[in-house]
């Protein structure tokens, strides 16, 4: 992975250095505010080697139970799972021992009346992920599909079916785990959701659909390598952090996390939530949105080319693709697209992502580019703990802390009380 500055004015970038690298030691040496969820830093080497095992057995004995793994989890207990899942399947026919279908991360009930009638014929576990072990969406979520499971094997037979990840000693779901006897992994203390792709949370899920997890800790442990030296010069978190918080000082407000493969459209799902709990507080942060080109080029392009000027783009380039198709000659060329026989249509999607790049810039459209080698669990493992250390020295740079997210507390509490929620009627 490399990242490339050219299209960016580095004039001042000298007077955000020093910041930029004192923040950095302050996210390493654990100094900083919110130091209590810094545990995904070493996560890479030091984890539990047995629960690791343990991921494994469960993951192979829902491939042989299962055809269905319903994930139920919502913002970090969900976004890394589904983006990395989308990224690493075929698009049409999945390449996956087990199908992950995901539950807990709306409240629509039209979702889930339709998911279990779909459920009804099939074989299916559940994953319940919630840290906190509270949280609204899954909770509901979790208790219909447990009600349709229990119904289908019988209560006996669906707690084999059932996998709780969640905290390692206390909330509902380990009470009502330990109670039922489910088998349970742990959300670490020290992780927060949006960097818990890392623990079983992600692990057990991707085990189960059949990425493998080994290389996702490998590309993590080479994201470690990377982005943990204190040089300002070689770690582009560091360098990518400065420039992020040095064009934030010049009016822009919002990052554009840019893509030109359908494949990583959920990979800026997850990247939204790491930065938007991660920096908006307090008044301040970086308003983080994600275009899917090219097919955005026909609706948000035009503002980004002509709108408002208070924006920058982060590009995501894959440099290596697993599949291509080459454009072929027409005798009777009524479609004049004669001049690309010979290319092939990722030539023409590269081409289209170097115009635009041209045009914004023309456009006064700051532009960041992030090269990855291909989609493959190691890249994106490497690329999650680059954005991960990124948004913590980045945070640490705008005066906050970037590892708690009091901001979405607000709408849960209007929300129980609307609903009746005991404890909630003076709010
Ligand atoms: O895993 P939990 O505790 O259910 O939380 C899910 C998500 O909800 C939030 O706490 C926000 O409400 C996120 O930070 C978190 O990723």
């Amino acid at each position: 992975m490399r990242v490339d500055y050219t299209n960016i004015n580095l004039e001042k970038l000298g007077n955000y250095e020093e910041k930029a690298l004192e923040s950095f030691n302050t996210l390493m040496d654990g100094s900083g505010q919110g130091s209590d969820f810094l545990g995904w830093i070493d996560r890479p080497v030091d984890y539990d080697k047995e629960e690791f095992e343990r991921i494994k057995k469960a993951a192979a004995k829902i491939q042989s139970d299962s055809e269905i793994l319903v994930s139920i989890g919502i913002g970090g207990s969900y976004l890394g799972i589904k983006a990395i899942d989308f990224a690493l399947d075929n698009y049409f026919e999945s390449n996956k021992k087990v199908k992950l279908i995901y539950a807990g991360h709306q409240l629509s009930g039209q979702y889930m009346a339709e998911l279990l009638d779909y459920l009804k014929d099939k074989d299916y576990s559940l994953n319940v992920i919630s840290k906190s072990g509270t949280t609204t969406e899954p909770a509901i979520a979790f208790r219909f599909l447990k009600e349709a499971l229990e119904e289908k094997y019988g209560k006996e037979e669906a707690k084999g079916h059932i996998y709780a990840t969640t905290d390692r000693q206390k909330g509902a779901l380990k009470d009502l785990s330990t109670k039922e006897g489910y088998e349970t992994f742990v959300v670490p203390d020290d992780i927060g959701g949006r960097f818990s792709v890392i623990s079983a949370v992600g692990l057990l899920p991707l085990a189960a659909s059949g990425v493998d997890i080994d290389e996702l800790m490998a590309g993590f442990e080479q994201g470690r390598e990377k982005y943990t030296k204190a040089d300002f010069e070689t770690n582009d978190s560091i360098k990518y952090a400065a420039i992020r918080n040095m064009l934030y000082e010049d009016d822009k407000a919002i990052e554009v996390l840019v893509n030109y493969e359908p494949k990583l459209q959920y990979i800026a799902e997850w990247w939204k939530q790491l930065f938007a709990e991660s920096e908006g507080k307090d008044g301040q942060g970086l308003f983080p949105v994600s275009v899917n080109n090219s097919t955005d080029l026909h609706s948000l392009g035009q503002m980004i080319q002509d709108g408002k000027r208070n924006l920058f783009e982060t590009v995501l380039e894959i440099e290596n693709y697993d599949n291509d198709i080459e454009i072929k000659e027409d005798i009777d060329n009524l479609d004049g697209l004669n001049y690309l026989a010979g290319k092939t249509m990722n030539y023409v999607n590269t081409q289209a992502m170097e115009g635009t790049t041209i045009a914004h810039v023309k456009g006064n459209v700051p532009n960041i580019r992030i090269k990855i080698e291909n989609v493959s669990a190691k890249t994106l493992a490497e690329l999650f703990y680059f954005f991960e250390i990124t948004v913590g020295v980045s945070g640490y740079m705008m005066g906050i802390n970037p590892f708690n997210q009091p901001g979405v507390e607000e709408y849960k509490a209007q929300m129980f009380k609307l609903l009746g929620k005991p404890g909630y009627e003076n709010k």
